[in-house]
């Protein structure tokens, strides 16, 4: 596990951090991620995902803890130094104006006042996110799916001539056909190997982080009940993560698949309260 490394080269670490928002208490979370690290981060919908990816982004503030990357806290980051190191493709990302494409990737270079390898990269970035064929339009035309790809050509055109930096992807694939979930997350994690970046990855998904992620971040409740090598997760940790009965099978060519079982009635547990008050060290399973 991560926390017998040592905090040295770490990319990112978080002590005892804790942040609140709206009445809900989220952490401790304590978390090491070294660089070229390849991570998902599972949990049923309102567990505080999003809300972690956003701290780690530094788009939130902890109340209290150590937040450090490459080994400076994180708050003493300048917005515009760090978009150096470390891109984030939010959950839902609109654009008000009706901009060309390429103007959407390329916002992803806008704190680069020099930048003469502009147009190659956006031309590569959208390749590489399977967008090549939308350059030229207008984003505001453009499907659901279409707009989710120009997206992570933007994120991948931030970080496209960086190295080890920090890749942060928040539901990547939710908009996409499975044919194109496939190749998006294949293009994500190549991308990121490619550079050395360190990739957190927010999937609803279990079959594509468990197909290609090593280590798994499981969430619930506002705190990471699990933080495992993926060889470490079993069945009924994911069962209890989501409160829902999963089937497995393995396929001819030794692959394991999950589901949630058609089986099951939806049990009236699933659609629990979270009590603003509750003491979020107890989730530990
Ligand atoms: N700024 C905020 N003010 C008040 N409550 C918030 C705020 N941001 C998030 N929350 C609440 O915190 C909880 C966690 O939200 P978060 O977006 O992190 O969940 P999530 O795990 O990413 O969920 P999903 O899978 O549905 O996207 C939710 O109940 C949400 O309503």
């Amino acid at each position: 596990m991560s926390s017998l490394h040592s905090t040295d080269n770490m990319l990112l670490t978080l002590k005892q951090v804790r942040l609140a928002l709206g009445g809900r208490q989220f952490g401790p979370f304590n978390l090491m991620i070294q660089p070229g690290e390849q991570v998902a981060i599972l949990g049923p919908s309102g567990a505080g995902k999003s809300t972690l990816l956003k701290l780690l982004a530094r788009e939130l503030t902890p109340a209290s803890g150590v937040a450090q990357f490459e080994q400076r806290p994180l708050q003493s980051w300048s917005l515009a130094a760090l978009s150096y190191h470390r891109a984030i493709l939010p959950q839902s990302h609109e654009v008000v104006f009706d901009l060309p494409v390429e103007m959407v990737i390329g916002l992803g270079r806008v704190a680069r006042t020099l930048d003469p390898s502009l147009p190659t990269i956006v031309q590569q970035a959208a390749t590489q996110a399977c967008a090549a064929h939308l350059l030229g339009r207008r984003f505001d035309t453009l499907s659901g799916g279409e707009k989710a790809r120009v997206q992570m050509a933007r994120v991948f055109a931030q970080l496209w001539d960086v190295e080890q930096g920090l890749l942060l992807v928040d539901e990547p694939l939710a908009a996409l056909d499975p044919g194109l979930q496939c190749s998006l997350m294949a293009a994500i994690c190549a991308f990121a190997a490619q550079r050395g970046h360190a990739l957190l990855a927010i999937l609803h998904d279990i079959n594509q982080a468990l197909q290609g992620f090593e280590r798994l971040i499981l969430m619930k409740q506002g705190a990471m009940v699990v933080d495992y090598p993926r060889s470490q997760v079993t069945l009924p940790m994911l069962e209890a993560l989501y409160d829902v009965q999963l089937d497995a099978a393995l396929t001819d060519s030794g692959t394991l698949l999950v589901a949630p079982s058609m089986k099951q009635a939806l049990s009236p547990t699933r659609f629990h309260v979270w009590p603003c008050t509750e003491n979020h060290e107890d989730h530990f399973y």
